[in-house]
């Protein structure tokens, strides 16, 4: 373990388990960094970057970062917004993207306006109360909702006599569907998201971590191609691979030959290659990106 000390550590708060527990080691360890949690023990420091990880709650995440109990944190923008804490966004981490959504009894209302004056169920009881009071006043309707605040299974509270509706994530649907509930109206988009507090006393650990994390993103979004092609293909061939700035081409020893090597998108990549095959290139080959840094979007 490293010797530096507390004030010298930068307090970086990770959900402590479910789905974005998993999604946010994998991203630390694809930002290099090293680190070993003692089993049942909610606080890990990092070996080669002075930054300790404290496991958290992803709901608790954004009290701890705005309170500056820890200084950074990975946790989902709905429990941001839920906390209504003031901290600064740093980067979307493109993982834990869902809705926030109004869902009903399938067949049994119209729209989000039919449930005004009801109960509501949910385990985000201010936005859910703040939606319903700006939807009330939007319709100049005078009766107060009411919200009932639960911890989790929000889907089964219809069937249980909870309440009328329920306001709960939405990724696929499948659990909405599955509870016999459909959805009305969308109260937020949300996503994992990198914050700080407003006062974080490590500027150039975090500046280090944010570029780390977004090299890391960007490479999984991309793969190197690299071919070779006749100087009477090169344009046909360097207009399918503009590259993000601009494609590498350099001189083959053989004569009117060039080596053209550009980041592609992963999702084009296929289509890529077939267009590149098509109009002349040779040896083309696919390379996933471990990591980058300097690019345009990275700035
Ligand atoms: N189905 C989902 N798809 C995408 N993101 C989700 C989903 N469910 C939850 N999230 C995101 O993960 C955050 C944490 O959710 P939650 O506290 O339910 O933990 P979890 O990872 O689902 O673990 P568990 O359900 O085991 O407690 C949510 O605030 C939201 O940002
Ligand atoms: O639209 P879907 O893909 O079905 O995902 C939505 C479900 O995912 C989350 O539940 P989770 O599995 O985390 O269980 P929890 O309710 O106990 O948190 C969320 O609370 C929804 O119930
Ligand atoms: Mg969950």
């Amino acid at each position: 373990m490293s010797s530096t000390s507390r004030d010298e550590r930068c307090l970086l708060a990770v959900p402590k388990k479910g789905r974005l527990h998993e999604r946010c080691m994998k991203l630390l360890q694809g930002c290099g960094l090293e680190c070993e949690r003692a089993e049942r023990l909610d606080i890990a420091h990092c070996d080669n970057i002075p930054i300790t990880l404290v496991f958290l709650p992803a709901a608790d995440i954004p009290k701890f970062v705005g309170e500056g109990n820890v200084d950074i944190g990975i946790t989902g923008q709905d429990v941001i917004r839920e906390e209504s804490v003031d901290v600064t966004q740093l980067l979307e981490l493109g993982f834990g993207k869902c809705q926030l959504a109004v869902q009903a009894p399938k067949g049994q209302y119209a729209s989000a306006a039919d449930l005004i004056g009801k109960k509501i169920v949910t385990s985000f009881p201010n936005l859910t109360a703040q939606f319903f009071k700006e939807l009330a006043a939007s319709k100049g309707r005078t009766e107060d909702t009411t919200v009932v605040a639960v911890g989790g299974s929000v889907e089964v509270s219809c069937t249980m006599g909870l309440g009328d509706a329920v306001v709960d994530l939405v990724e696929t649907g499948a659990t909405m569907d599955a509870a016999g509930l459909e959805k009305l109206d969308v109260i937020l988009r949300t996503q994992c998201v990198l914050i700080a507090n407003k006062s974080c006393g490590h500027p150039a650990i975090v500046d280090r971590l944010k570029k780390r994390m977004q090299g890391f993103l960007d490479a999984q979004q991309y793969s190197m191609v690299s071919y070779n092609v006749h100087a009477a293909n090169k344009a046909a061939a360097i207009a399918i691979t503009p590259g993000r700035r601009s494609p590498n081409v350099t001189n083959l020893e053989e004569e009117g030959w060039f080596a053209i090597s550009a980041m592609v998108k992963k999702s084009e990549l296929m289509d890529v290659m077939d267009r590149l095959a098509d109009c002349g290139a040779i040896d083309i080959l696919a390379f996933d990106i471990r990591s980058c840094r300097g690019s345009a979007q990275s700035q």
